[in-house]
């Protein structure tokens, strides 16, 4: 493991309560490194842009709904090519890794760096690194041009591989000094974004001129600060055709229901989306809202009213979603993956026999269930049309900031901007649906099912027991 000192956050605080949360440079820990001109001023392509160069003192808010006498609050340096950069072409050997599960958009990402570092800064030494971070020791490199990811866009999966666990950040570090690494583009979820910013403490610690960059990917949308991750968009619209075909066959037969189980270890952001922009899912259960069968109020009792009004429904089940349920009823042990995420009971198989056996006991109704389970179908289709672009704008991002000498930041896009987020900030949680938040009111109100909030008997009783007694107090 790397250095136990890391570096200090750099916050910036100017009038009005505003607040800078800036990334790292190289100018931070080495002393007078000789600049360049930007190589894209004479670009032909991008010299016409009048004001192509991003302000140096550019930001983007966190926040945009103000109030009159509100602070202005933290912001975070805006994206985009700087006026002088820190490396000349034939000096950058670049490397790209991509950690962690699939997820739509990973090979786009890899294409447009690769393309970009050659474009626009006439960069020609690309390598990738194969299956994860244990790739840095473990495997050979594969040596990356246009030409070989030229077509990569339109597969699935990542074309570099991928691992979990095996973050051994000496290791790395030794491997990039040895391979005369000096850019890193680290594309990968939470964990990787984890893994990356002990790289960058490492790499500063022995005060290498090594960019180390965050490129932030995950279906389940689970990165804080940033509006969206890429790949999002296209696993919903792709949860959409399983969802179609959970209706289709739930309405083509007498009381038909169609489970559909959907991505999000723990958030349930696919399932959410997925259901809102369906119109055919009558309850989505989520892990960020805890759910019951039982009783009144509970998730049967409404199975058996939505039959009864309508002959069929479809339930979008979140994979991460009563994992407290299944594992109550199955009497099983938590385990977990290599990097350490919790392993996942299958509870769109749980919930399809507790529905059937629910039925099976009452005998006054014979229902149909199918089950379907997208999941991996899901995860490994190419990215589609807006998630093509977004993956491109933050490739050029993450290329113009590491030329531009930043380093220790996570590429994102903050309110509709490219922006350079410090580690700290993406890694510090997790982002959630907030089931007190419009847009879960939003899924309720569309699909009128219950918010197993208010008529839960057990936790009437638990509320009671906790009360203390008049004599008690
Ligand atoms: N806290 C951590 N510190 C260092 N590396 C980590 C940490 N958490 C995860 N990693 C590494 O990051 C990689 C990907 O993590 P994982 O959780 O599997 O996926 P994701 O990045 O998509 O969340 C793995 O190789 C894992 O070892
Ligand atoms: O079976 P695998 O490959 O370990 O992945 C399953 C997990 O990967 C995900 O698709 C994405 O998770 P990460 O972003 O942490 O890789 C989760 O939704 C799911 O729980
Ligand atoms: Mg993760």
């Amino acid at each position: 493991m790397g250095s136990s000192v890391n570096s200090k956050p750099k916050v910036i605080k100017g009038p009005a309560g505003y607040v800078l949360e800036d990334v790292p440079h190289f100018s931070d820990y080495i002393p007078e490194l000789p600049t360049h001109s930007n190589p894209l001023q004479d670009n032909p392509a991008y010299s016409v842009v009048k004001q192509y160069f991003v302000h140096v003192d550019d930001s983007v808010p966190q926040k945009i709904i103000a109030h009159k006498d509100s602070p202005r609050g933290v912001h975070f340096r805006r994206a985009g090519p700087r006026q002088r950069v820190y490396y000349e072409a034939d000096e950058v050997q670049a490397a790209i890794v991509t950690c962690g599960g699939l997820c739509p958009g990973l090979n786009t990402v890899i294409r447009e760096l690769v393309c970009g570092l050659n474009n626009m800064y006439g960069v020609k030494k690309v390598m990738g690194i194969n299956g994860g971070y244990k790739g840095f020791y473990a495997h050979n490199t594969i040596a990356l041009t246009p030409k070989s990811v030229n077509d990569i866009h339109k597969r699935g999966g990542t074309v570099l591989g991928s691992s979990r666990g095996g973050h051994d950040t000496t290791k790395i570090v030794d491997s990039i000094q040895d391979r005369g690494i000096n850019q890193v583009y680290i594309i990968g979820g939470d964990g990787t974004q984890r893994g990356a910013s002990r790289i960058f403490e490492e790499v500063r610690r022995r005060g290498l001129k090594v960019a180390v960059v965050g490129i932030p990917k995950t279906i389940d949308n689970d990165i804080p600060v940033i509006d969206k991750s890429f790949g999002f968009d296209t696993a919903v619209e792709e949860a959409q055709r399983a969802i179609n075909a959970a209706h289709v066959e739930a309405e083509s037969i007498e009381n038909g229901i169609g489970v559909v189980k959907l991505m999000g270890r723990y958030s349930g952001f696919i399932a959410m989306y997925a259901t809102l922009a369906s119109r055919d899912v009558d309850c989505c259960l989520i892990p960020e809202s805890p759910f019951y069968l039982e009783g009144p109020g509970g998730l049967l009792e409404f199975v058996e009213r939505r039959l009864k009004e309508n002959g069929h429904m479809v339930v979008v089940i979140a994979e991460g979603a009563g994992q407290e349920l299944v594992s109550e009823s199955m009497q099983s042990m938590a385990k977990q993956d290599a990097s350490g995420n919790k392993l996942l009971q299958d509870v769109g198989l749980w919930i399809s026999h507790k529905i059937k056996d629910h039925f099976a006991k009452l005998k006054t109704m014979t229902i149909n269930l199918k089950y379907i389970d997208p999941t991996y179908m899901i995860r490994a289709v190419p990215s589609n049309a807006s998630d093509n672009v977004y993956c491109t704008l933050l490739a050029q991002s993450a290329v113009h900031g590491a030329m531009a000498g930043y380093t220790g930041f996570t590429c994102g896009l903050v309110n509709g901007r490219q922006t350079y987020i410090p580690f700290y900030r993406i890694i510090e949680g997790q982002n959630k649906v907030i089931i007190t938040d419009r847009m879960w009111a939003r899924l309720l109100s569309s699909t009128n099912q219950p918010s197993f909030i208010i008529h839960k008997p057990d936790i009437a009783e638990e509320n009671k027991e906790e009360q203390p007694s008049e004599s008690a107090k």
